[in-house]
């Protein structure tokens, strides 16, 4: 079922977090970003989200070097020819380096154009078998431990199934002890962003006393070297995030031994494909891997749950609901969970209708691309 794209709509969006989200890189309350709407020969409407951020703090893409790559180079490179299957869409791009995000935003669309013309859903076009799918909760670092232990409170009693928490030199060992000391069993994890160096051995060490289900990215954003001499002297497996761009990044992670876990976020491994082989290595090699977040809005949320539902995706991930982001999502109906749990939409593509009055609103600029002749 050849796609023939016959238009790609840019809409540039900026929403307001409810509550500002800080990480040991730096403080966001403003999410800025693009969902690109794809139209096919027969009228199907396919729907992705780009998750890069305004600033490069996360990795070195933003809003503006999206716009820039879809705009001179990708969308050019989809309008080339025909699409026969979304698989194909990689290696399209392959002549394009890097910038996985503008890729992976396209992608998405091309992906929930295909299950639409295949009346499935997004997740089972990808393989995905899960009707519903566990879900933590990822909390920012906050302005006391009297404010992280009552937003912690909040979301386990709400049933979010782990609580990852932000740390950075400084807003670490004594606030973990002060949550285990209030939370002997919850499930809980770290994530650093990048904030520690070899030179910390010690401090990160004594991470190890507080059963801590993983400690994300505590090194270099791209390292894997480093990792690997850090996992040696932990007992606390370690996530990477930042360091995984590619099926092949997981390989060399993996043989390494940088690594027992992996967070999978879509977007920083340049879409939907990529992210299906990063799950099918990784259980192969006994990985277990869970999906990472963005602060993305709804249509990223969506493929969020469809790749959540792919079997090696054992652990809960960050996808957690849209009313832990927003006032308004834009999506209808919106991401509700359950006793931890997100119940998989069940209609085709990316199973949730635009809800437009809401995209609307939070417009800023809308571009329309279509193939030259
Ligand atoms: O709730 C989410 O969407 C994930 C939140 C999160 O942890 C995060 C948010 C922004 C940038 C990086 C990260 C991260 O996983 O490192
Ligand atoms: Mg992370």
């Amino acid at each position: 079922m050849t796609i023939y794209i016959k238009e790609i709509i840019l809409h540039r969006l900026r929403m307001t977090l409810n509550d500002p989200f800080s990480t040991s890189f730096g403080t966001m309350q403003e999410k800025d970003f693009f969902v690109i709407e794809m139209i096919d020969q027969d009228g199907h409407r396919g729907y992705g989200e780009s998750v890069a951020f305004t600033s490069p703090w996360y990795t070195e893409e933003t809003v503006k070097t999206v716009e820039h790559m879809m705009e001179d180079f990708l969308i050019p490179l989809l309008f080339e020819a025909p699409i026969e299957h979304p698989n194909d869409v990689t290696r399209r791009f392959s002549s394009i380096k890097r910038n996985t995000m503008a890729k992976a935003a396209l992608e998405g669309a091309v992906w929930d154009l295909h299950a639409k013309r295949h009346n499935q859903t997004l997740a089972e076009s990808l393989g995905g078998s899960k009707k519903e799918i566990d879900v933590g909760v990822s909390i920012g670092v906050q302005p006391t431990v009297k404010d992280l232990l009552s937003t912690i409170e909040k979301y386990a009693t709400e049933g979010y199934k782990r609580i990852k928490m932000k740390i950075k030199p400084g807003w670490d060992i004594d606030v973990i002890k002060e949550v285990r000391r209030q939370f002997p069993d919850i499930p809980l994890m770290v994530d650093a962003n990048s904030a520690y160096t070899l030179q910390d051995i010690e401090r990160l060490k004594k991470l190890d006393e507080y059963n801590l289900m993983m400690i994300e990215q505590p090194l270099g954003h791209d390292d894997i070297m480093e990792h690997a001499k850090l996992q040696q002297k932990l007992q606390t497996p370690i996530c990477l995030d930042e360091s995984i761009y590619s099926l092949n990044d997981a390989k060399m992670a993996i043989e390494l031994g940088s690594c027992k876990v992996i967070n999978v976020k879509v977007g920083r491994v340049g879409g939907l494909t990529e992210s299906k082989k990063i799950n099918d290595y990784c259980k192969q090699h006994n990985i277990p891997v869970w999906c990472g977040g963005m602060l993305d809005a709804g249509i990223g949320r969506a493929h969020n749950i469809a790749i959540t539902t792919l079997d090696q995706f054992v652990l809960p991930g960050d996808t957690s609901a849209s009313d832990r982001y927003w006032k308004k999502d834009i999506i209808e109906p919106e991401v509700t969970m359950d006793n931890g749990v997100i119940k998989v939409p069940t209609k085709p593509g990316i199973g949730y209708d635009i809800n437009w009055s809401a995209l609307e609103e939070y417009r800023i600029e809308k571009r329309i691309f279509k193939p030259k002749r």
